[in-house]
């Protein structure tokens, strides 16, 4: 399960800044989230947030829980980056909306690499469901150069989870694809997560693609909720709401 209690994460300084603030969010095994809202509300800082790689400006509460229980708001508290980076490295999986594929790297040796960063080699078992359900065997050998780019983002998701993540993070994943190839993508998504176990947030502008699929959806609404020096409620920023 993810418990994520009064999250506030600001972009920017002064008269810049942007607050954007998360009442609630709880996400269980096999859940597949989505976020959307329109340009600039911030989805992406949302995302970078949860992802720990942005620090918030405050945590009610954090808790990733697996087989062991995450106490992910304390170290954020404490600022224990080194115990934040091995979260992320180990439990967190991530998909940017160009793939972000190393290019002089195979598709086998991209999806690897997050095991091999972690210093074990990826499950077999799961490397073939993975492989198979993207379909991703005919491509193995290839270099991204060589790749579509749906097959760039299916190699990109084959990524973010051979090493079994308990979360995939993944900002517009299918922003670059025709409707028909983000649609297959999706189903092909929520279908891995769902067998796996795995929680994801998907930030996605697409919301006909949203409905089709009639995901849970958190969608930015105007203000973060915090009062400005008068008292009243800023309008600056967003908040996050189902
Ligand atoms: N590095 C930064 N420094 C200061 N402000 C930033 C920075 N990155 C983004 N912002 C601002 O923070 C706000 C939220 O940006 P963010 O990228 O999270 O929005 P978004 O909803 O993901 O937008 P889009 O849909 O266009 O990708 C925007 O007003 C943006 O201008």
């Amino acid at each position: 399960m993810l418990h994520i209690d009064n999250l506030c994460v600001v972009r920017g300084e002064g008269d810049h800044a942007h607050p954007v603030y998360l009442p609630q969010l709880r996400l269980r095994p096999g859940q597949v989230m989505a976020v959307t809202g329109e340009s600039g509300c911030g989805k992406s800082t949302l995302l970078e947030a949860i992802g720990l790689l942005l620090r918030p400006a405050s945590i009610g509460r954090f808790m990733l829980d697996g087989e062991t229980p995450l106490d992910v708001a304390s170290l954020l508290t404490h600022n224990q980056q080194a115990e934040l980076a091995e979260i992320r490295a180990r439990h967190l999986g991530f998909v940017l909306q160009n793939g972000g594929l190393l290019p002089f790297l195979s598709v086998q040796d991209n999806i690897q690499l997050p095991c091999q960063l972690l210093g074990k080699s990826a499950d077999k078992a799961m490397l073939n469901r993975v492989v198979d359900a993207l379909k991703l065997g005919p491509l193995l050998h290839k270099q991204p150069a060589q790749l579509s780019f749906g097959e760039r983002q299916r190699t990109a998701f084959a990524r973010a989870i051979l090493h079994r993540p308990a979360l995939v993070l993944a900002d517009e994943p299918t922003a670059a694809l025709d409707p028909h190839n983000a649609q297959q993508l999706f189903r092909l998504f929520i279908d891995l997560v769902a067998q796996e176990g795995m929680m994801a947030l998907v930030v996605c502008h697409d919301w006909p693609l949203v409905q089709r699929f009639n995901l849970p959806c958190l969608v930015a609404r105007p203000g973060s909720g915090a009062s400005d020096l008068s008292g009243e409620q800023s309008q600056r920023g967003s908040h996050f709401v189902l």
